[in-house]
């Protein structure tokens, strides 16, 4: 997969996300402090990674800032986004299977480098429910 990565930090946990999909084989692009743009605030950063899945230039996206919080509410911004703060495996297993989400919001404060393997090991595998109330719930969010 094409994954666009940003951070508002050129972090430790934020350089690994990128090492570690790359290790993976996926092809990565970077925003903000991981490629030294001129603006590497959160709401900019997260604001061209979310912009690269609506517009097709990856396929999802990974955004981190201090909390995650903002990363997620810019990313959240764009249409067709559905931007995922993730703490643990267990929320980004849900976040892929019921929310369909395309892209990953991490907080680099909480994310240990441990947790962070499991997170982007569930993130990576999990698929979409077929469930038609899960379906149902995607969908109306389009709507709204
Ligand atoms: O978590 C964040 C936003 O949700 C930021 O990373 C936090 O506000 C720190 O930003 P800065 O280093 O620019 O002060």
């Amino acid at each position: 997969m094409r994954i666009s990565v940003a951070a508002d930090s050129k972090d430790g946990v934020a350089e690994r996300v990128v090492s570690e999909l790359r290790r993976r084989g996926h092809e990565v692009v970077t925003h903000g402090a991981l490629s030294e743009e001129e603006r590497d605030d959160w709401a900019w950063a997260s604001e061209l990674a979310a912009r690269d899945v609506r517009e097709g230039r990856a396929d999802q996206a990974v955004v981190c800032c201090w909390t995650g919080t903002g990363a997620s509410i810019a990313a959240n911004k764009v249409p067709g986004i559905r931007a995922a703060l993730c703490v643990d495996a267990y929320t980004a297993d849900g976040a892929r299977k019921w929310n369909d989400a395309n892209v990953l919001a991490l907080s680099l404060r909480l994310t240990s480098e441990v947790v962070l393997d499991e997170i982007l090991d569930a993130w990576l595998a999990g698929r979409p429910s077929a469930d038609s109330a899960d379906v149902a719930n995607i969908s109306h969010l389009d709507e709204i």
